[in-house]
């Protein structure tokens, strides 16, 4: 749709040279006018150049991408080649792939390892070096996981501060020393086995740029514009790594950013780089101030919330409602919401101006579990709804969790993390198998478990073994696999519990989705590229309505929103996120257009029915 730009948007589209900072409110049209700006560069500049744009969400770059295409759909141009649209990691992926082996590093076959994986290596340094680990071996279990947590955080955040391992100096406490000695070794691990972690992928792009001047020469000459969103968010890494490619107060780099929507200060992000970025490049700046998106009513409570926000102006032809509502607890809450938008969609809403559909509704969470209680009651009624929060296991039935894992073993059959969870799921009597036992492969781990299975798995089992089987060879058939789990389960009716049903074949229709999208992306079929592949997925293309936790659902709207569980405890976690979840609510309520809808519960079903009291925000914004 083409609209009428407002004067500060119209200065954003027409800026070509030099750096730029957009300061915009949520809902001000930054994405509309950023994505008109790049588009009339490719129009109006010649040259045969790239335009870099990256954002904080692969959902975020999802939409970008779609908003680009739509915008040179008239001229029937493909200009996807034009742009390179991702992540900072996976920007940073790319020249580790194409360019990791100047800093000698195996680039054939990278393997991303995820925070449980990282977690087990430190632990299997701990318990293997008797120098290292004297402490860890003698302490308490939860002492254990506590201190696996504090040295994975402490080897994170020295990559996140571009800090390589080194070797201990004897000048250093002995804390230092400890952490130090375990970060070097753990580095020397990962490259034995030409391992990465997420924090190596920035680090290591920036050691390539910052090492080999000839090869950031060439991506300066490709990538000859910049243009990063949720710079609010950015990190010391990855803004380190901009300023390794865009210098200077001459570079073509734009950042766009909220302050008041900073919500990753849990990785790292610090938002005072939004005042480095004008130290330090003196750039244009344009403050976008008018609401497109939001209601009055939702622009009045969000202001109450965020008086820093106080410049924001509303569309005042946009009417709509704020609703507060106050459940017994989540399961009260799930099924009021339910009928809510049954009735919603059957008979719409005087507010609603279309009718409306299931995609322009989203349910938002501070945390992923508090969105259980809704799943399970959209299932029970049949609503259409996409999950879009990140997990480490993707299924959520216990069938496919099984076959997740084995499909993890057949990856990787030393992975004890993945071994353990298998176990505790299938419930074998640990003292039944061989500890010391290594297996030369998935196939053999799989089948070696066959004996161990209690009985009532022994018939699922055997499936479970024959859809393997089609996936450990060189050839992957894994619509095939899917397909023969399903034939079993839903055509010879195993399962009489419709609810369990319902998941599994939730699940299976997931893992298809996934097998499709990267089946259809890559060239060569093989499990690590396919998990690496889904590790990487935000889960974007199903349809329904989007269950989202607020991280998730930056950058989205929804002519209809519930944020749910607005609780002490949750909305803020504790006093000292207090500040940082104002932020995240702030996105949250932000997400919506015409109706908002706030709840909080009296008791939790989630913690033994402890009573609960409302979110002090909810004082905030005026509403209690
Ligand atoms: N000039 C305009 N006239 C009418 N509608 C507009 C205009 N600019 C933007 N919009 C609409 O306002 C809504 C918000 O725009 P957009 O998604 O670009 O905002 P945003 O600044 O990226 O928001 P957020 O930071 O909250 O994610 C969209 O529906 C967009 O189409």
């Amino acid at each position: 749709m083409d609209y009428a730009l407002s004067a500060s948007q119209k200065q954003v589209v027409e800026h070509i040279e030099g750096p730029l900072l957009v300061n915009s409110s949520p809902g001000t049209g930054k994405q509309l006018a950023t994505v008109k700006r790049l588009a009339n560069i490719i129009r109006n500049h010649k040259g045969n150049f790239k335009i870099l744009i990256l954002t904080f969400t692969r959902i975020e770059a999802q939409q970008v991408k779609e908003r680009i295409e739509q915008e040179f759909e008239k001229e029937h141009k493909e200009v996807s080649d034009r742009f390179f649209i991702g992540t900072i990691h996976q920007f940073s992926k790319e020249i580790v792939e194409t360019r990791g082996d100047t800093l000698g590093l195996s680039t054939k076959e990278i393997i991303l390892i995820d925070s449980n994986e990282i977690e087990n290596i430190l632990k299997n340094i701990l318990t293997s070096d008797s120098s290292l680990g004297s402490f860890y071996q003698n302490s308490p279990l939860e002492k254990n996981d506590k201190l696996i947590r504090d040295v994975s955080f402490y080897i994170s955040n020295q990559k996140k501060m571009l800090k390589q391992p080194k070797l201990i100096k004897e000048h250093e406490n002995e804390d230092q020393k400890f952490f130090d000695s375990i970060y070097y070794e753990y580095d020397l691990f990962l490259k034995s086995q030409s391992l990465i972690d997420i924090d190596d992928l920035i680090l290591l792009a920036y050691r390539i740029l910052n090492e080999r001047a000839s090869i950031k020469e060439i991506y300066q000459r490709i990538y000859k514009f910049a243009c990063i969103f949720e710079a609010q968010d950015l990190t010391f890494a990855s803004f380190e790594l901009l300023r390794t490619l865009y210098p200077d107060k001459n570079s073509n780099i734009m950042f766009v950013g909220d302050k008041n929507q900073a919500i990753y200060s849990f990785r790292g992000s610090i938002t005072s780089f939004m005042e480095e970025i004008e130290n330090h490049y003196s750039p244009s700046i344009v403050n976008l101030t008018q609401n497109y998106r939001s209601s009055v009513e939702i622009i009045s409570i969000s202001k109450k919330l965020m008086p820093s926000s106080l410049n924001i102006s509303a569309n005042s032809a946009i009417k709509g409602e704020v609703i507060l509502k106050e459940f017994e607890n989540e399961n009260a809450e799930a099924i009021w919401i339910a009928d809510n938008i049954m009735n919603l969609v059957e008979s719409n809403h005087k507010k609603l101006i279309q009718q409306i559909q299931w995609d322009n509704i989203a349910v938002i969470a501070r945390n992923r579990y508090i969105l259980r209680s809704i799943e399970k009651q959209f299932l029970k009624r049949n609503i259409p709804f996409a999950n879009r929060t990140f997990g480490n296991l993707e299924s959520e039935s216990t069938l496919m969790k099984v076959f997740e894992l084995g499909m993890r073993l057949i990856i990787n059959p030393q992975d004890q993390y993945y071994i353990e969870q298998f176990q505790s799921l299938l419930k074998f009597k640990s003292s039944s198998i061989d500890h010391k036992k290594s297996f030369e492969s998935g196939k053999v781990l799989l089948n070696y478990f066959e004996k161990h299975v209690a009985d009532n798995w022994k018939d699922t089992y055997k499936i479970l073994l024959k859809s393997w089987a089609l996936i450990w060879g060189t050839e992957i058939r894994f619509s095939d696999a899917l397909h023969l789990l399903e034939n079993y389960f839903v055509s010879s009716s195993q399962t009489q519990d419709i609810e369990v049903l319902n998941i599994i074949i939730s699940d299976i229709n997931l893992w298809r989705d996934y097998w499709v999208n990267y089946a259809s992306g890559a060239k060569e079929h093989n499990l690590l590229g396919f998990r690496n592949k889904v590790s990487s997925l935000s889960k974007v293309s199903s349809r329904g309505i989007s269950l989202l936790t607020v991280h998730s659902s930056q950058g989205r709207e929804f002519d209809v929103v519930y944020v749910i569980g607005l609780n002490e405890g949750i909305f803020p976690t504790n006093e000292e996120t207090t500040d940082v979840d104002r932020n995240i609510l702030y996105v949250a309520i932000t997400r919506a257009k015409v109706l908002l809808y706030l709840s909080y519960t009296r008791s939790s079903i989630y913690s033994d029915n402890k009573k609960r009291i409302p979110s002090r925000f909810l004082r905030e914004m005026g509403l209690l």
